[in-house]
């Protein structure tokens, strides 16, 4: 089902054209991630996704109820507690002051907010921001989601919890946009990828499926030099990998070979 769609949008500001014909449609379920150079366009097309832009020519169509944004840049100097605010933000979103609070505490739970939910709004680090932010989209399961940049300082752990979240949002049928620099996060999250040069769509590629794998340490090997394994993650347990799915078979064998212990296999996302 289709969320959002923008078609043949062109915006300027002034005289300036900073986007060209732009046609580009986000489904329920999908992660779609806009690449491109710094100033190409690629936030100005998501504020015309939300709806915080409108298009000087074409037009944008969303078939979502519920709309989460996560701006590139989240400052506050509110004196307001990070739970405070969330809950206050969830009841504007239709919750119970409770079921806003539970929904708050889970979510920063996760992001591991250090510092505390009672941290006045305006005393939060970068990344403790950030992780507010992101509560904030999430509080309510959002029909179309859309993330300016939400990895930029955040640490390894939310890092990951992230792409979970993200992951565990587009299957329960949001649309998911993103921008993000890194290519590996890209890689490790997106269905599919938008490059945009100088305000025009250039290229949309579909990513293959991924499975995780997650293992138990045998003999050494540097996974990150295998050129299928597509991100490492190292924890205490072990190392989990992701490997394309339908190449996982090999990497499986390599491990099992080097004496490793696989604890589970499974594909986190499909085509
Ligand atoms: N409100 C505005 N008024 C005038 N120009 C703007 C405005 N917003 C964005 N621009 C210009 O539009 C161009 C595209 O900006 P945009 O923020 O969409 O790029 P971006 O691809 O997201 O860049 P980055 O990777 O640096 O975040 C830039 O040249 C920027 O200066």
């Amino acid at each position: 089902m289709e969320v959002v769609r923008l078609r043949q949008v062109s915006k300027r500001y002034g005289r300036r054209e900073i986007l060209a014909d732009v046609d580009l449609q986000v489904n329920a379920g999908e992660l779609v991630a806009l690449v491109g150079a710094n100033g190409s366009g690629k936030s100005t097309v998501l504020k015309l996704m939300v709806g915080l832009s409108r298009p000087s020519a074409g037009s944008v169509q969303r078939n979502a109820g519920v709309v989460s944004y996560v701006p590139d840049v989240f400052a506050s100097h509110d004196r307001l507690s990070a739970s405070a605010y969330l809950r206050h933000m969830g009841r504007i979103r239709g919750l119970s002051t409770r079921t806003a609070q539970a929904r708050a505490h889970e979510l920063l739970d996760r992001l591991a907010l250090s510092g505390g939910a009672d941290t006045p709004m305006r005393k939060l680090s970068k990344g403790n921001a950030q992780k507010v932010a992101l509560a904030q989209a999430l509080l309510r399961q959002p029909e179309l989601l859309v993330l300016d940049e939400p990895w930029a300082g955040l640490d390894a752990t939310a890092h990951t919890t992230l792409r979970e979240l993200l992951t565990e949002t587009a299957a329960q049928g949001a649309a998911v946009a993103f921008t993000e620099h890194s290519a590996q996060v890209v890689r490790s999250t997106a269905t599919r990828v938008c490059e945009i040069e100088h305000g025009r769509l250039t290229a949309l590629t579909h990513q293959a499926s991924l499975t995780e794998i997650s293992m138990v340490p045998g003999a050494e090997i540097d996974w990150s030099r295998y050129p299928d394994v597509v991100e490492v993650r190292p924890h205490e347990a072990g190392v989990t990998l992701m490997v394309p799915t339908g190449r996982h078979d090999a990497t499986l064998l390599t491990a099992l070979q080097h004496g490793w212990s696989v604890t589970t296999v499974r594909q986190v996302r499909s085509e």
